[in-house]
C-alpha cells in the first residue's frame, strides 16, 4: 500500500499527456525529459494544482483523485510539500516566520517531521532571523525546502528546485537534497532535465517524450540502456555501487573495489569500509584489446561488450559488463572498427576519471 499510483489524461490545445504509472513510496523518483515532454503537467495534475481530463491517484493506499467516482482532493487537503524553481517565501517575514506560518497549517496530531529536524537537515540555523531578500538563491531554497518538509507532507513535490542556480550554488544545495533523501522516510517525486542531477539523486527514473511514457524504472539501469537518450550525449555515464577497502595516505589515494574490479581515486574524506557510489563517464573510459602497460591510467577492468549504438557524429557508445556492472564507454567509429567491437567482445577499459557521489 505504500506505493503510488498515478493514471492521467490531460490536453491542451497542441499537447496531451497520457500516463499510468505504478511508482515506489519511497526514494527518490525523478520524471525526466526535454523541455514541453509535460513533466511539470504530470507533477501539477499529482499536486492536484490541475484537475487532469480523467485521472486516479492513490498515495499510499489513500484516494486524492479517482474520477470514476468523483473523488478530487483539492489542493490544500493534500498531505504534500511543494518545492519550485524559485522559492516563493513571503518576502515581509523573517526566515523563522516563514517556516511556522507553512507549518500552523497542518494539525500538530499530523506533524511527523519537527521543526528543529527540518532546520537541521537542511542547514539553514543561521539564516532563521534574516529576511529572504537577503538571502542568496541556494539558501533561499534551502529555505523553501524546510518550509515545505515542516508541514510533514507523505509526499514531497519538487519541480527544478535547482534550475535557477548558478552551477556553484547548485553544488551547495545538492548535498543538502542527498541527505533528505537519506534520513527521511517521504517519497519524493522530482522533475528535472538534468542528467547530473537525476545521476545523484534519484533511486527511479520516469523518461517523459511528449506526454507518453517511453522507459519507466531503476535510475542506474536506465542511465545505461542504449536505447533511451540518458546513455547518449557528453553527460552520459554510469553508476556504480562500491566499497571502500583502504586508503593510501602516502600517495592520497583511497582503493574501492566492486565486483568488476579496483578503483582507485585520489580522497582523503573516505573510510574503509563504506559503501559509495561511484559516476564514471562514458567519455572517461577507452577501450583496448590488452591490458595496456607502462600507462599512467590507474583503472583498467576487464569487461565483455554488451551493446554498440550510434551516440554523436563519428562516434559511438558502447555497453560493457564489468563484473556485472554495466559500464558505458564513448569512442569513435574509427577505434570500434579498428578493434572489430561488438557484443561479447573482451576488452580492457580504462578509466581516466572516477567521482564519488556518496
Ligand atoms: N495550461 C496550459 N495550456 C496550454 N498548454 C499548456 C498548458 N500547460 C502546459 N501546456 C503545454 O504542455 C506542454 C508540456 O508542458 P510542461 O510544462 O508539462 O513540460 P515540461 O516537460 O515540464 O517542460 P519544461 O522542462 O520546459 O518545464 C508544453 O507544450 C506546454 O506548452
Amino acid at each position: 500500500m505504500s506505493g503510488i499510483t498515478a493514471v492521467f489524461r490531460q490536453a491542451y490545445k497542441d499537447f496531451s499527456l497520457d500516463v499510468a504509472l505504478d511508482l515506489p513510496g519511497r526514494g527518490v523518483t525523478a520524471f525526466f525529459g526535454v523541455s514541453g515532454s509535460g513533466k511539470s503537467t504530470l507533477l501539477r495534475c499529482i499536486a492536484g494544482l490541475e484537475r487532469a481530463r480523467s485521472g486516479q491517484l492513490v498515495v499510499s493506499g489513500e484516494v486524492w483523485q479517482d474520477d470514476a467516482s468523483g473523488v478530487f482532493m483539492p489542493v490544500h487537503r493534500r498531505p504534500l510539500g511543494l518545492v519550485f524553481q524559485d522559492a516563493s517565501l513571503f518576502a515581509h517575514l523573517d526566515v523563522r516566520r516563514n517556516l511556522d506560518y507553512g507549518r500552523s497549517r497542518v494539525p500538530a496530531a499530523q506533524r511527523r517531521v519537527s521543526l528543529e529536524q527540518a532546520v537541521e537537515l537542511l542547514g539553514i540555523e543561521p539564516l532563521m532571523e534574516r529576511r529572504p531578500d537577503t538571502l542568496s538563491g541556494g539558501e533561499r531554497q534551502r529555505v523553501a525546502i524546510a518550509r515545505a518538509l515542516a508541514t510533514s507532507p507523505s509526499l514531497l513535490l519538487m519541480d527544478e528546485p535547482l534550475a535557477s542556480l548558478d552551477l556553484q550554488r547548485k553544488a551547495d544545495v545538492l548535498p543538502y537534497l542527498e541527505k533528505l533523501h537519506a534520513e527521511l522516510d517521504i517519497p519524493i517525486l522530482y522533475v528535472s532535465h538534468a542528467p547530473d542531477e537525476v545521476a545523484r539523486l534519484a533511486d527511479h527514473l520516469v523518461l517523459l517524450e511528449a506526454g507518453r511514457v517511453t522507459a519507466a524504472g531503476p535510475t542506474r539501469e536506465l542511465m545505461t540502456r542504449l536505447d533511451l537518450p540518458l546513455a547518449h550525449g557528453d553527460a552520459a555515464a554510469a553508476v556504480i555501487e562500491a566499497t571502500v577497502t583502504h586508503l593510501e595516505p602516502a600517495w592520497q589515494l583511497s582503493h574501492l573495489e566492486f565486483p568488476g574490479g579496483q578503483i582507485s581515486l585520489p580522497s582523503q574524506a573516505l573510510q574503509p569500509g563504506q559503501k559509495v557510489r561511484v559516476r564514471i563517464q562514458a567519455r572517461d573510459i577507452s577501450l583496448s584489446l590488452q591490458r595496456q602497460e607502462g600507462s599512467s591510467v590507474l583503472n583498467v577492468f576487464a569487461a565483455i561488450v554488451t551493446g554498440l549504438a550510434d551516440d554523436s557524429p563519428g562516434q559511438l557508445m558502447v555497453s560493457l559488463d564489468a563484473g556485472g556492472s554495466t559500464l558505458l564507454a564513448r569512442i569513435t567509429r574509427k577505434s570500434a572498427a579498428a578493434l572489430q567491437l561488438q557484443p561479447g567482445s573482451a576488452v580492457f577499459a580504462q578509466v581516466k576519471g572516477v567521482a564519488v557521489l556518496g
